[in-house]
Order: C-alpha cells, then structure tokens, then sequence
C-alpha cells in the first residue's frame, strides 16, 4: 500500500454560503444549524480514493467578497480549491467568479485544480442561480461543477473525491489513476 499523500485544500467563498457547513458535514458528517462567522480552521482527515491514501489539510478560510485581496497565505503550498456559492444568491456567484480571477493572478498558473460548488440545493424555492450558470462558468474554467447541500448531505464528499483526483491529474498521475481505479 503506498504511503499516503499530503493534500492541502483551501475551501473559500463568500460569506455564509455553507464552507463551515460543507467542511464540518465532510469531516464529522453532521450539520450544525447555527451561524458561526469563520476566521480560520483547519481540519485533517485521511481518505482513501482509487486505492489512494490522502491525508488531507482542509482549511475553512474566512469569507469574502470581490473587494477582498486573496490571502496570500492560500496562494502557496495550496493543492486545490473549494470555490463556494450559495445558489440562493447571484452575489455569491459574482464572489466566486473574482476569487478565481485572482487566484489565477496570485499563483501565476494558467489552470489551478478547482471545485466550483454551488450549495444550499434544498432551498430551491429561493433558487437564484440556475445549475446551467454554474456549470457553464465551471466549463469555462475547465473545473469540476457540483451541487450541494451540506444541510441534507447531499454530494458533499462528492467535492473532496473529486478535487483529488483534479490535482492527481494536474500532477500528471491521471494514468496511473485510471490503472489503479
Ligand atoms: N438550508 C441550508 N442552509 C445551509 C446550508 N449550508 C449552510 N447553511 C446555513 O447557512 C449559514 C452559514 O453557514 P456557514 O457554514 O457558517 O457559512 P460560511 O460560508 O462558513 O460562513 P462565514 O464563515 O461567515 O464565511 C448557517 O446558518 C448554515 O446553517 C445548506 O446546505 N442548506
């Protein structure tokens, strides 16, 4: 069995769009229904993908909005992205899309392994961001597109699997992946 990889993955957004929420239902597998503002957690949990051990480093970061400068201590030794909406507000959605641009800019990479995930899908009688939005500007970027509810746990682990196998294949190990899958 190789040994397990070190995975360091920032969860941003902005404000109160579910990241506490989507982190703690991923790590502990339950919702807290009660508005706590984070400052910054960090989280670790070892999971195993395509026969893959990881331990991963989840960092729940503070939200955000389009004015805010991007952490520059989520710009280095960061594997992969998070990047948080709540589908119940077209401001958050226009939050994602200005955190991306900078994190393009900070890192200086042309493509950086991202989830987009659009959260809060059991609310969808306040719905204001249509799935075809999301998956479109997910195209856009040639990210991986899920929608979650971490209220319902609907999807939530979904984002994590997924974000690993993006930087398996951003590190060039997509062969081997598909050999040990
Ligand atoms: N209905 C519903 N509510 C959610 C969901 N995810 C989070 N919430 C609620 O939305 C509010 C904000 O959730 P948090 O997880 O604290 O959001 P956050 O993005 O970490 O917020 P900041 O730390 O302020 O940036 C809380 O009241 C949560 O209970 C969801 O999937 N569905």
């Amino acid at each position: 069995m190789p040994a397990p990889k070190q995975r360091k993955i920032a969860v941003m957004g902005y404000r109160s769009v579910g990241k506490s929420s989507l982190t703690i239902q991923f790590i502990e597998g339950q919702f807290v229904d009660s508005y706590d503002p984070t400052i910054e957690n960090t989280f670790t949990k070892t999971v195993r993908v395509n026969s893959q051990d990881y331990e991963i480093k989840l960092m729940d970061t503070a939200g955000l909005d389009e004015y805010s400068l991007f952490p520059s201590q989520y710009s280095i030794d960061v594997h992969g992205y998070v990047l948080v909406y709540s589908i119940t507000s077209q401001k958050s959605f226009g939050v994602v899309k200005a955190l991306y641009d900078k994190l393009l800019d900070i890192t200086g990479k042309v493509q950086v392994p991202v989830v987009l995930v659009g959260n809060k899908t059991d609310l969808h009688l306040e719905r204001q961001v249509s799935s075809n939005e999301g998956k479109k500007l997910a195209d856009e970027w040639n990210a991986i597109f899920i929608e979650t509810s971490a209220k319902e746990n609907v999807s939530v682990s979904d984002v994590f699997h997924a974000l690993l196998t993006e930087i398996e294949k951003a590190n060039g190990n997509a062969g081997t992946l598909l050999l040990l899958g």
